[in-house]
């Protein structure tokens, strides 16, 4: 039995890479026929993750029947196409859900829209600070696995733990899924502050003014503070709210240097998942009567609904109250 990984985006890449780099045979499904050959026949994924060798015991395949002899799944694809991958994955076998996002349409958390998507297969939650390329390369990693059952979460935990890649484990889920949906948000927002050259006590403004954000909606989905607070949470906010390494901080940045949300969004492969999270969220926030105004005003630059100046000047001029 082997661990399967679906999606062969960057981030399903690198993990196949660290679970593969000491030669256990890991089995991963690529949606494009492209990258299932360059990984088979010259161990690399230059469409999706360019530079990094790759380790021969990695057998990537187009079909998700093949996925059929592994008893571990890792689930990356982007968000909005978990729900349908999921559905054609095999069943009963555990999934551990390494998306960030939450579904348009229904405002599911991705452990929800798996456990629609296949009622029988138990579900765990890896999420936190970690730049695939990082990763990739062997690089130190520390990261949330969240589960509600302990002893799966304990053993999924030790199959994938490396020397130099530690998760730590929760029983709080909704928490670990929380923090890494709304992370990509804020990421967009301090990447306009980036661009739009507004210095770097606004990104510390940012990053802090939207973890409370992030806090009073995660609290009103009944994630826990220390959650938030943690690996997955906070953890992933300083990373994406830091580098242009990070997809949505670049996008921000576009938004800030006065790119159109439209221009940016079109025609890209790689996926900036805040770009499809913020309304969602966005909603979400506001039948949960959760104030999130950061979230509010990166939505409003990906509609291209308000100019830029409009949207700093409003931010700022907001009623001034207790931290
Ligand atoms: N790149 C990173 O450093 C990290 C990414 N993630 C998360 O992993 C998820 C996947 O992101 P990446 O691997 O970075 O993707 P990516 O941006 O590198 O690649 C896009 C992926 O979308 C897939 N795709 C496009 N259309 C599709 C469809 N119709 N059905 C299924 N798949 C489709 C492509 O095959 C490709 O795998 C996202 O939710 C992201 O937030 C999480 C941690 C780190
Ligand atoms: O989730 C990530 C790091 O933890 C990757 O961030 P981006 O999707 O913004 O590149």
């Amino acid at each position: 039995m082997k661990a399967g990984v679906i999606g062969a985006g960057a981030w399903g890449t690198a993990l196949a890479q660290l679970l593969a780099a000491d030669g256990q045979a890991v089995r991963l499904w690529a949606l494009e026929a492209e990258v299932v050959d360059a990984v088979n026949g010259s161990q690399e994924n230059p469409l999706y993750l360019p530079g990094i060798p790759l380790s021969p015991s990695i057998a990537a395949t187009g079909a998700m029947a093949d996925m059929a002899d592994c008893d571990l799944l890792l689930v990356v694809s982007p968000a909005q196409h978990l729900r349908s991958v999921v559905a054609q994955a095999p069943a009963g076998v555990p999934l551990l859900l390494c998306s960030k996002g939450i579904e348009a349409g229904t405002s599911l958390l991705m452990s929800e829209v798996a456990q629609q998507a296949q009622p029988r297969s138990p579900i765990a939650v890896l999420s936190g600070p970690t730049f695939a390329h990082e990763v990739a390369r062997g690089l130190p990693t520390a990261i949330t696995l969240a589960c509600e059952d302990a002893a799966l979460g304990q053993r999924l935990a030790e199959r994938i733990a490396r020397p130099a890649f530690r998760p730590y484990l929760s029983d709080d889920v909704i928490g670990a899924e929380i923090g890494g949906a709304v992370k990509n948000v804020l990421a967009i927002a301090c990447g306009v502050a980036e661009g739009a050259g507004l210095g770097l006590n606004a990104r510390a403004a940012l990053i802090s003014r939207g973890f409370a954000e992030m806090t009073r909606f995660g609290l009103a989905r009944g994630a826990r503070a220390e959650t938030l607070g943690g690996l997955s949470g906070l953890g992933d906010l300083v990373l994406t709210c830091s580098s242009t390494n990070s997809r949505n901080f670049s996008l921000g940045k576009g938004l800030g240097e006065g790119q159109a949300a439209a221009d940016l969004l079109a025609n890209r492969r790689t996926v900036a998942e805040g770009a499809f999270t913020a309304p969602v969220l966005r909603a979400a926030a506001l039948s949960a009567g959760v104030e999130m105004p950061v979230v509010d005003a990166v939505c409003a630059l990906l509609a291209d609904a308000v100019p830029l100046a409009q949207v700093i000047d409003a931010l700022l001029a907001r009623p001034l109250r207790p931290e």
